[in-house]
């Protein structure tokens, strides 16, 4: 498989719900940056050959990263939104490309499930994402602390990233989905928005996103396993 896949991270978020003294993507698991884990996950993949991050205009960790210094990334200044830090990184990529989104909170991703991903989505030109299926019983509140009904769990899955679409097509769904102001979470919902039905692949429940506080601690026992594995 050649490296011809460009990957963006968005990566340009603040943490709040992390209550760290830093950005999370800035705190460390085994002596390396979540992004840098992350980073390091998606150019080991042998289809990717380049990665496009997304850092805040204010960002004062980046550059002292090696990770700055790769041939094969490239930084784009980040917006507001994560849609808008996504859409900053697509400027850098040609319409008839394929393009990989993935959260930069996202460390523990799977080269098996890279593999999965882009083999199906190239399927189609309404691309694919990573994608885990529910697995509790799902409630609904009523906005005062209780229930107001149960959801049905039939076919209902946590969207995950990668998020993987043809150029062209992602960044025409987002401007026309952000102009109209539709609530864009990721890449699928803007695809959506125009009619689209993206492909939902099947992935490893451990392709979390670090969130909050307790997150820190699965991110690096997933980790640990991982380095296992590959030894
Ligand atoms: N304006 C933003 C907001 C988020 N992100 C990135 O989008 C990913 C997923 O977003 P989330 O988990 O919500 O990160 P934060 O927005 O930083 O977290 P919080 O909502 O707790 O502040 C993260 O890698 C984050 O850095 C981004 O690039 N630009
Ligand atoms: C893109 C995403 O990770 C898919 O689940 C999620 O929508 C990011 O949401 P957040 O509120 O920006 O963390």
């Amino acid at each position: 498989m050649t490296q011809t896949l460009t990957a963006v991270v968005p990566a340009a978020g603040v943490g709040s719900r992390m209550k760290a003294d830093r950005p999370k993507q800035y705190l460390t698991i085994a002596g390396k940056t979540i992004l840098e884990h992350t980073v390091d996950c998606l150019l080991q993949h042998p289809a990717i050959g380049r990665v496009v991050i997304a850092i805040s205009d204010s960002d004062p960790y980046f550059n002292q990263l090696p990770l700055s210094g790769r041939p094969e990334v490239v930084v784009v200044q980040g917006g507001a939104e994560r849609a808008d830090s996504v859409f900053a990184g697509l400027a850098a990529l040609a319409d008839e490309d394929w393009v990989l989104v993935h959260d930069a909170a996202r460390p523990c991703l799977h080269q098996d499930d890279i593999t999965r991903l882009i083999d199906q989505a190239k399927q189609s030109r309404d691309g694919a994402i990573l994608a885990a299926p529910v697995r509790d019983t799902m409630k609904r509140g009523n906005g005062q602390q209780a229930i107001a009904s149960t959801v049905d769990r039939t076919d209902l899955w946590h969207a995950l990233t990668p998020q993987m679409f043809l150029v062209g097509v992602l960044r025409d769904a987002m401007t026309k989905s952000l102009a109209e102001g539709a609530v864009i979470t990721d890449e699928a919902s803007a695809l959506e928005y125009c009619g689209y039905a993206p492909t939902l692949v099947p992935g490893r429940a451990d392709n979390l996103k670090v969130t909050q506080p307790e997150d820190l601690a699965l991110a690096e026992f997933y980790l640990q396993q991982r380095r296992k594995e590959q030894a």
